[in-house]
């Protein structure tokens, strides 16, 4: 976990002209292009070479799987099958996804962070705290350099605590200016069946105040988990800064923009399709869980959908990143 502004695991900077590769691979593309491909023209010669993030299926030093994506730009995202979870987005060597310094990457407990999924529960409920999907490997269905396309299926786990016939499929694409994620939830069976679904999303901040996030929070009720067994209050401010622990559930506030000053950029979360809700979560003091270096806007549908057998549905997320 790391606050500078060059991430750990795709560092490059104009003067050297290097990108790094993961330690697993590397490819070595000419510096024309590279230079070409970043809107820099070709001024450079073409013999000299730089190495270059590699697409494909990895492996961390904890034998966990991962996906990494990476565009004609250098952007490079990864996707961990164990969870499904997108554990990194990093754009001009900024990396915009947390994962908290106490995540185990070694599949014995979920990630704690990246792009989590909740699902079919959020929160505490009947199964599990936040379902399952972030605890159980997803298989890969396809993979291009920027796309992959997870899926899960019930297995013998899953039918022990949630005896529904479903099929997720979690899709992510690395475009050139976002990246784009697609969770698409079929009943193949006959009985209907309820869930939630959240992308319980941890984001990096420079430090919490440097941190506002925007959107059509005014006027919209919340639920504040921190206060009793939770309460109903109604949010009057149009910007959110967090400043004590915040568990949050904002009831139709689906366009969250987060603002960090630290760095003068911002980072949009696209939700337009099936997440209607926004929820904030901050641990914040929590030094161990490293509050002061994320946040989580997590996109949410949190009442309940019914699902009729043969049904889908589909929770579109994508993130945007601007300058401030
Ligand atoms: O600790 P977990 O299960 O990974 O979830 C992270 C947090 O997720 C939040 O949504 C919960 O309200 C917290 O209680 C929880 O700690």
């Amino acid at each position: 976990f790391s606050t500078s502004p060059i991430a750990s695991n795709a560092v490059f900077s104009r003067s050297s002209v290097v990108l790094s590769a993961s330690k697993n691979k590397a490819k070595t593309i000419s510096r024309t292009k590279w230079a070409e491909a970043r809107g820099y023209g070709s001024t450079a010669s073409s013999e000299e070479t730089v190495t270059a993030a590699s697409s494909g299926l990895m492996t961390n030093d904890e034998g966990l799987e991962y996906v990494r994506l990476v565009n004609a730009n250098g952007d490079t995202s990864d996707v961990y099958l164990y969870g499904g979870v997108v554990t990194s987005y990093v754009v001009g060597g900024q990396e915009y996804i947390a994962v908290r310094p106490d995540a185990k990457m070694d599949g014995s407990k979920p990630i704690s962070g990246g792009l989590s999924h909740c699902w079919p529960q959020f929160g505490p409920g009947e199964i599990q705290q936040h379902g399952f999907a972030r605890n159980v490997n997803w298989t890969v269905k396809s993979m291009t350099e920027t796309t992959v396309e997870l899926e899960m299926a019930p297995s013998d786990y899953t039918k022990a605590m949630w005896d529904k016939e479903f099929l997720c499929t979690f899709s992510v694409a690395l475009e050139d200016d976002k990246l784009s994620t697609k969770m698409f939830v079929e009943n193949k069976g006959e009985e209907s069946f309820d869930f939630q679904a959240a992308l319980h999303s941890y984001f990096t901040v420079s430090a919490m105040n440097n941190l506002s996030i925007a959107g059509s929070f005014k006027g919209k009720e919340f639920l504040n988990k921190m206060v009793g067994g939770g309460e109903m209050q109604t949010e009057d401010r149009d910007e959110i800064t967090i400043s004590e622990e915040y568990d949050r559930v904002y009831m139709g506030v689906n366009d969250p923009v987060l603002k960090d000053s630290g760095i003068g950029k911002t980072l949009t979360v696209l939700n337009t399709a099936g997440y209607e809700d926004t929820v904030l979560w901050n641990p914040y003091g929590n030094e161990g869980m490293g509050y002061n270096n994320f946040v989580c806007v997590e996109s949410v549908k949190f009442n309940p959908v019914t699902l009729e057998g043969g049904a889908t549905w589909t929770g579109d997320m994508a993130l945007m990143v601007g300058d401030m």
